[in-house]
């Protein structure tokens, strides 16, 4: 019997159609239900955008007023949700945080198994609503700081940012912070994504997909990497450091944070926006150092590997300078992606097929067992 191909890492493997968003790495083109999601992230809110993959058209007047009212009555945590989280071990990797929330929430929701339409869409906008006074929660409580209330008269973007500083920023700082959801919302069958749809694909319930989608952002290879790039930023110190910090990097077969992609292979569509919104937020905060590594690091890799940077190279520094502690950049991820994930596991649902691909075996020959 011929050996059927094996597909590691189901790289190129067409498993299914999607209509939520389309990435033609030939292009370096991203459409969110269509549109380009430079032009979403240039003319439209981030609660807009969720509106569009959720429903897949952009949202009339009313309609937008209509999800601002139901995401705004959802804005803060319940207590004992607040308590438990706040009893976790202060180590936990605000993953982890985020990852336990959302299961609790999903215990405490007496719909958790209703899978129609409609109440995966009200799951989805209350998750939506609640995650960021989760990562806010994890970002004061790293700096000894109680949470705080979300404010009513702020949009999506300024109430995560008054939740985690008790300010809103200037305008400048929200807009770059908000381009930055805007581009993380969504990106076709990413391996945290793909997850998502494999948990739904058993008729799981929507709480339980997001928390694996979740555990698969996590890692470096994927959302992990913002975290990571800050990290490298930071062993590097300054520009004039960079080429002899990658010869080094790359002679120890290090992978670079922040560059490479599994799809895109001339460059990621989202950068170029991003890479704009980091020096925005690095003009408005002294970020200048920043910009020099980054800039450094971008050429030398190139130089290199031939390698291009991916949204976390941009992502990872801009966070930083708006003010927030590196082990919550993945989960502002998260807050960001819940609108893709749930707009993909309604996807899912309403073509279903379970999940379950083949594998060759490669073990032991059948055998005998000894004991009699
Ligand atoms: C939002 C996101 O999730 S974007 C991705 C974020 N992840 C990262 O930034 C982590 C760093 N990047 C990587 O590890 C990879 O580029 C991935 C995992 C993203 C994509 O990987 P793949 O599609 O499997 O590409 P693959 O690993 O086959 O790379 C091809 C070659 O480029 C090399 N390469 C790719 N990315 C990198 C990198 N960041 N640093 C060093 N070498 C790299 C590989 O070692 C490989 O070399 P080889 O052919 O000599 O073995
Ligand atoms: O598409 C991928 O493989 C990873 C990625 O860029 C994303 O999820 O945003």
């Amino acid at each position: 019997m011929p050996t059927p191909a094996i597909h590691k890492g189901l790289s190129g493997v067409v498993v299914d159609t999607t209509a939520v968003s389309m990435v033609d790495p030939d292009t370096n083109s991203l459409t969110y239900r269509g549109y380009p999601v430079q032009d979403l992230a240039a003319r439209y809110r981030f609660e807009e955008v969720a509106y569009l993959l959720w429903y897949g058209e952009l949202p009339s007047t009313a309609q937008l007023a209509e999800q601002n009212e139901a995401e705004r009555a959802h804005r803060d945590l319940p207590a004992e949700l607040v308590g438990t989280l706040l009893g976790l071990p202060p180590s936990a990797h605000p993953m982890d945080t985020l990852r336990t929330a959302v299961s609790i929430l999903g215990a405490n929701d007496p719909h958790e198994d209703d899978n129609s339409e409609k109440a995966n869409k009200a799951k989805a906008l209350r998750l939506y609503a609640a995650l960021p006074a989760v990562v806010a929660l994890t970002q004061r409580r790293r700096r000894g700081l109680p949470p705080l209330t979300a404010r009513d008269d702020l949009g999506y973007a300024e109430n995560f940012l008054y939740l985690s500083f008790g300010e809103v920023p200037d305008p400048v700082v929200v807009r770059a912070f908000e381009t930055s959801l805007v581009l993380y919302a969504e990106h076709s069958f990413n391996a945290s994504t793909f997850t998502s749809r494999v948990v739904t694909s058993t008729l799981s319930d929507l709480y339980s997909a997001v928390t694996a989608a979740i555990g698969a952002l996590k890692g470096p290879l994927h959302g992990g990497a913002n975290e990571a790039v800050m990290a490298m930023f930071e062993e590097i110190g300054a520009a004039s450091n960079a080429r002899a910090w990658l010869a080094d990097a790359l002679a120890a077969e290090r992978k670079i944070m922040g560059f490479g992609h599994r799809v895109y292979k001339k460059g990621d569509s989202r950068v170029p926006t991003m890479r704009d919104a980091l020096r925005e937020v690095a003009g408005a905060r002294g970020g200048e150092g920043i910009l020099d590594i980054y800039e450094a690091l971008a050429r030398a890799m190139y130089a290199e590997k031939g390698l291009h940077p991916n949204l976390d190279y941009p992502a990872g520094p801009a966070y930083h300078l708006i003010g927030f502690e590196v082990p919550v950049f993945t989960p502002i991820f998260v807050a960001a992606r819940i609108t893709g994930w749930t707009a993909h596991i309604n996807e899912q649902l309403a073509a279903n097929s379970l999940i379950r691909p083949s594998s060759t075996y490669a073990g032991e020959p059948r055998r005998e067992v000894t004991r009699a």
